[in-house]
C-alpha cells in the first residue's frame, strides 16, 4: 500500500482521515517493516495522511526516523516530497481503487480492476524511482496475490475465473482448420487398421470359445444365430408370437458407444467404468424402464430387444470396443442390486465417452477385462413387455431373419472376452503349475552353460558378427555386414515353433557356441588360394547377399568341404565367410559334439540346425569335420553312428527345405576318412593346399610390414624359396621366429633399460635362423595323399 507520511506541523502535508488512521497505521507498518511508534505519538506528531500515492522513499525514510524518535530530516522531505500534480491524479486514482475494493458492493470484476490498476501504478511509481524496489515487490506482490484470487476463483460471489471463458469465446471466434479437419477413420478404413484387425482376431477366438447353450435361441458365432463381428451382422432364429420369444443365452456384446444420460442411470458409486464400454444394450434396456424407483441401483427388466441387436447391427464400431460376454438364463426373476465387480466408476468417465470411443480403438486388449456384473431387477418386466412389445415384433417382422430375441430373464453378468478365455483356461490347465506356462525365452534363459569357448548370450539373445562393419576395412565391394537380426514378433514366433521340441539346455550350448568373437577378416588376410576364395564367394557369400538371383539351379550348395594339409587357411576362410557373408556363424568343433556329449550328440545335431535354421541365413562352420562325419565301420559305437545319421538326415536336406539358407561348411585335413554318404553331400570340396611362393610373400610381407624389418627384395626372395613346402601357419611362425632374432641379440643385462628403438631391425640373418628351427609341418607325404584326394574327389584344380 503506498502511503505518504506528512507532518501536521508542516502545512504542505496532508492530513490523515480519522476513518483510514488505523488503516494507514497498518499499512505503513508493513511497507516499513516496524510499527511507527506509539499510536498517539505517532499521530499527535505525524499524521498519517490519508493513503497517498506514492510513498516515497524520503517520506519512508522520515517515518522511519520518527518511530526511532529521531527528527525527520525535513529538507529531505521538502526536496522530495512535495506534492505535485500528477501525485494529486495517483491520489484520487488510488483512492477510487481503494474503496472499490474495501466496499461490499462493488462486483468481483471490479475489484479485479482496482488490483489492476494498482499493480499498473506500482510499476509507473517503480519506473520513476519513486519508490523502493523493497517497497514495489512487498507491495506488487500483495496486489498480485489478491488479483489472482479473484481471477482464479471459481466461486461466482467473489471470482472470476474467466480464463477459460475468454479462451474459449476467442477461439470460437476464431476460424481456424480444425474445422475444416475431417477424421481419416471412415467406416470403411476402419477395419484395414492393424490394431482393429487384432482385436477381430481375439473376437474370434473368444467366440470359438464360447460353448453355446443348449437351449439358446441366440448363440454368437454359431449356426443357430450369429453375431458377426466383423460384418456387424446379427441374425437371430426367428419369433413371432409373444409367448414364444426365443431365449437369450449368450450375446457377446462389442460396442463402445456412449450412452445418454449415463450418469444418472449409472451411478458412480456402483459400477465400474468399464461397464460402459457396451453401453448400447444396457442403454436400450434402461430405455426400456418405465419406472425406476431406486436410482441408486440399476433395475431393469433383463431384456435384450430387436432393438438392441438392430442398433449392434448397424454400428460400425461393433466388436471394436470391449467385449462383453453376456449370459441371460433363460427363466426366473431374480431381484438384486447390481453389483460392481471392478472397482468404482470415475465420477467424470462416462462424460468423456466420445473421446474413450476412438481412444478404445486403439487399446489392447488388457484394458478391455473390466466386467460389469449386473443383476437386473425384473419388477419392471410387465410394464416394458406391454410397452416394447408391438414395437419389438415390427421390428422382426421388417427384418427377414433377424428377429428380436427377447427374453423375461435378466442379465447376470457381461464378462470380457479375456476374462471368458481366462475362464476356460483354467478350467485347462488349472492344476498346471506357472512355470509350466512360461515362454521358452524364460526357460532357455534360466540357466547358461557354455562350451567353454564362448560366451553365451541367451537363446533369443542379439547374434552379433564376428566383426563389425566399423572395423571391417573391406575392400570387395563392402560385402561384410552384421548378420541379419530376426528382431521381428514373427520370427520370435517362428523361433517359438521350430525350437519346441527342443531341449532348452541343447539350444543354450548351441547358443553358446556361436562364433561372435576375433578380430575381423577380409579376403585380403588370406593368401593366395586365389581359386578357393573365387569359388566360394561364388557358391557362398553372393547368394548370401543376393538369394533373389541366387534360386533354382543357382541356388547356393548346402555344404562345402574344405580339406587339405593343416595350417593353410581353411579356418581362416571360415572367419572369413562368417564376416563377408553377413550369415550367422556358427563355429562348432566336432569334437564337441561327439566327446563331451555322449550320447546326446545327435540332439545337439539337430539343435544346431534347428537354432541355425532360426538365424538365417546361417553358416555352420564344422571344424575337423572328418571326426564327426568319418568312416562307419562296424562295431561302432551306437552314439558315434546316430550321430551320423541325424548329421546327414540334416544335411541331405530331409529336414531342411529348400528355401532354407543354411549352409554347412566343413574342414578337415583327413579328407579321407570322411563318410562317403557326407562326402557326397558336402558338394562342393575345395582343396586347400600350401601356399604357393607369391602367398608365401604375400604372408611374410604382410607380416613384416608391421614390424621394424630390414629385408630388401633379394633377401625376401631367398627366405621365400627356402620356405617351400610352409603352410601357412608355418609361415607365420617363421616371422614370429625371425622377429625374436633381434632380441636374442640384446645382452641379458641390457634387457631391462633398452628401449624399442634401440632394437635392431629384423634381418636377413634372423630369417636364416628361423628357417632352421622351424621346419615345415606337412610331409611330402601327406601331400601326396592330399594331393591325390583333390584329383579323386575334389572340385577344382
Ligand atoms: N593362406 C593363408 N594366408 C594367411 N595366413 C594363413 C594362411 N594359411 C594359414 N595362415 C596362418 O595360419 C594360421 C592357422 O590357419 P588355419 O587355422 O586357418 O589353418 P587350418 O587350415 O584350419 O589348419 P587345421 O587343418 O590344422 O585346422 C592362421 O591363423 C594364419 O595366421
Ligand atoms: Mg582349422
Amino acid at each position: 500500500m503506498f502511503l505518504s507520511c506528512r507532518s501536521t506541523t508542516n502545512p504542505e502535508f496532508h492530513l490523515l482521515s480519522p476513518t483510514n488512521l488505523e488503516y494507514a497505521k497498518s499499512e505503513l507498518q508493513h511497507s516499513l517493516g516496524f510499527e511507527p511508534r506509539g499510536g498517539a505519538e505517532c499521530a499527535g506528531r505525524w499524521r498519517l495522511a490519508a493513503p497517498i500515492f506514492p510513498l516515497t522513499q524520503p517520506s519512508l525514510a522520515a517515518a522511519r526516523d520518527s518511530s526511532r524518535g529521531e527528527r525527520p530530516d525535513l529538507s529531505r522531505r521538502k526536496r522530495f516530497n512535495r506534492m505535485q500534480p500528477a501525485d494529486e491524479v495517483h491520489l484520487s486514482e488510488w483512492q477510487k481503487h481503494y474503496f472499490n475494493i474495501t466496499s461490499n458492493d462493488c462486483t468481483p470484476g471490479q475489484k479485479a480492476d482496482a488490483y489492476r490498476g494498482q499493480i499498473l501504478q506500482l510499476q509507473y511509481a517503480w519506473a520513476n524511482s519513486d519508490i523502493s524496489w523493497d517497497c514495489t515487490a512487498n507491495s506488487f506482490g500483495r496486489c498480485t496475490e489478491k488479483y489472482a484470487a479473484i481471477i482464479d476463483s471459481d466461486n461466482a460471489k467473489i471470482g472470476l475465473n474467466n480464463y477459460a471463458g475468454s479462451i474459449l469465446s476467442l477461439s470460437r471466434c476464431q476460424k481456424n482448420e480444425s474445422k475444416q479437419w475431417q477424421s481419416s477413420l471412415t467406416e470403411n478404413n476402419i477395419f484395414k487398421l492393424t490394431s482393429v484387425q487384432e482385436m477381430f482376431k481375439s473376437s474370434k477366438i473368444a467366440r470359438d470359445l464360447l460353448v453355446p447353450a443348449s437351449d439358446a435361441s441366440v448363440v454368437v458365432g454359431k449356426t443357430n444365430s450369429v453375431a458377426n463381428l466383423d460384418g456387424h451382422k446379427i441374425e437371430t432364429s426367428p419369433t413371432d408370437t409373444k409367448d414364444s420369444v426365443p431365449k437369450i443365452k449368450s450375446v457377446i456384446l462389442c460396442s463402445d458407444v456412449p450412452s445418454r444420460n449415463v450418469n444418472e442411470n449409472y451411478p458412480s458409486d456402483k459400477y465400474s467404468a468399464s461397464a460402459f464400454t457396451c453401453p448400447k444394450m444396457v442403454q436400450d434396456l434402461l430405455a426400456a424402464q418405465s419406472v425406476t424407483d431406486d436410482t441408486s441401483a440399476l433395475k431393469s427388466t433383463g431384456t435384450v430387444s430387436s432393438t438392441i441387436l438392430k442398433n449392434l447391427n448397424g454400428d460400425p464400431l461393433f466388436g471394436l470396443g470391449t467385449e462383453a460376454y453376456c449370459t441371460m438364463p433363460q427363466t426366473g426373476t431374480v431381484s438384486g442390486q447390481c453389483t460392481p465387480l471392478n472397482g468404482n466408476l470415475a465420477p467424470d468417465a462416462p462424460g468423456s465417452t466420445s473421446k474413450r470411443k476412438s481412444s478404445q480403438i486403439s487399446r489392447d486388449g488388457d484394458s478391455h477385462t473390466d466386467m460389469m456384473y449386473g443383476h437386473f431387477q425384473n419388477r419392471n418386466w410387465a410394464n416394458y413387455k406391454q410397452k416394447n412389445f408391438d414395437n419389438m415384433t415390427r421390428n422382426t417382422k421388417s427384418e427377414d431373419s433377424s428377429t428380436a430375441a427377447v427374453d423375461e430373464g435378466f442379465i447376470t453378468c457381461f464378462k470380457t472376452a479375456k476374462e471368458q478365455l481366462h475362464v476356460v483356461q483354467q478350467k485347462k490347465f488349472g492344476n498346471r503349475s506357472q512355470s509350466q506356462r512360461l515362454p521358452v525365452t524364460t526357460l532357455y534363459n534360466s540357466s547358461k552353460k557354455s562350451l567353454g569357448t564362448v560366451r553365451s548370450r541367451g537363446l533369443f539373445g542379439k547374434l552379433i558378427s564376428p566383426v563389425s562393419k566399423q572395423d571391417n576395412g573391406d575392400e570387395n565391394g563392402g560385402l561384410c555386414s552384421v548378420p541379419q537380426e530376426n528382431n521381428s514378433s514373427e520370427a520370435s514366433l517362428l523361433v517359438d515353433e521350430r525350437l519346441k521340441n527342443l531341449e532348452p539346455k541343447m539350444i543354450q550350448l548351441i547358443m553358446s557356441e556361436i562364433m561372435d568373437h576375433g578380430p575381423p577378416v577380409n579376403w585380403d588376410d588370406i593368401a593366395g588360394l586365389e581359386f578357393a576364395k573365387t569359388t566360394i564367394k561364388e557358391i557362398v557369400v553372393w547368394p548370401m547377399l543376393r538369394p533373389d538371383i541366387f534360386t533354382g539351379l543357382r541356388g547356393p550348395p548346402k555344404g562345402i568341404l574344405l580339406f587339405g594339409p593343416p595350417g593353410t587357411g581353411k579356418t581362416l576362410i571360415g572367419k572369413c565367410i562368417a564376416c563377408q557373408s553377413g550369415a550367422t556363424f556358427f563355429s562348432i568343433s566336432a569334437s564337441s559334439l561327439t566327446s563331451k556329449w555322449v550320447g546326446e550328440g545327435e540332439k545337439m545335431v539337430r539343435a544346431m540346425f534347428a537354432v541355425a535354421r532360426c538365424h538365417q541365413p546361417a553358416v555352420i562352420f564344422i571344424d575337423e569335420i572328418d571326426s564327426l562325419l568319418s568312416q562307419r565301420v562296424d562295431g561302432e559305437h551306437d552314439s558315434s553312428r546316430r550321430i551320423k545319421t541325424e548329421f546327414l538326415v540334416q544335411l541331405d536336406g530331409a529336414a531342411t527345405s529348400a528355401d532354407d539358407r543354411i549352409l554347412v561348411v566343413g574342414a578337415t585335413n583327413r579328407p579321407q576318412e570322411i563318410d562317403e554318404a557326407a562326402r557326397r553331400r558336402l558338394v562342393k570340396r575345395l582343396y586347400i593346399p600350401l601356399p604357393e611362393m607369391s602367398a608365401r610373400r604375400q604372408i611374410v610381407m604382410k607380416l613384416m610390414s608391421h614390424e621394424n624389418c630390414s629385408l630388401n627384395p633379394e633377401e625376401l626372395e631367398l627366405i621365400i624359396e627356402q620356405s617351400e613346402g610352409y603352410s601357412g601357419a608355418d609361415m607365420t611362425q617363421l616371422c614370429r621366429e625371425a622377429a625374436l632374432g633381434p632380441i636374442r641379440s640384446i645382452q641379458i643385462a641390457d634387457i631391462s633399460t633398452i628401449t624399442p628403438d634401440q632394437v635392431r631391425p629384423i634381418a636377413f640373418i634372423d630369417f636364416k635362423n628361423a628357417l632352421v628351427n622351424v621346419r615345415p609341418s606337412v610331409s611330402l607325404k601327406d601331400l601326396e595323399l592330399y594331393e591325390e584326394w583333390n584329383k579323386t574327389f575334389g572340385c577344382g584344380r
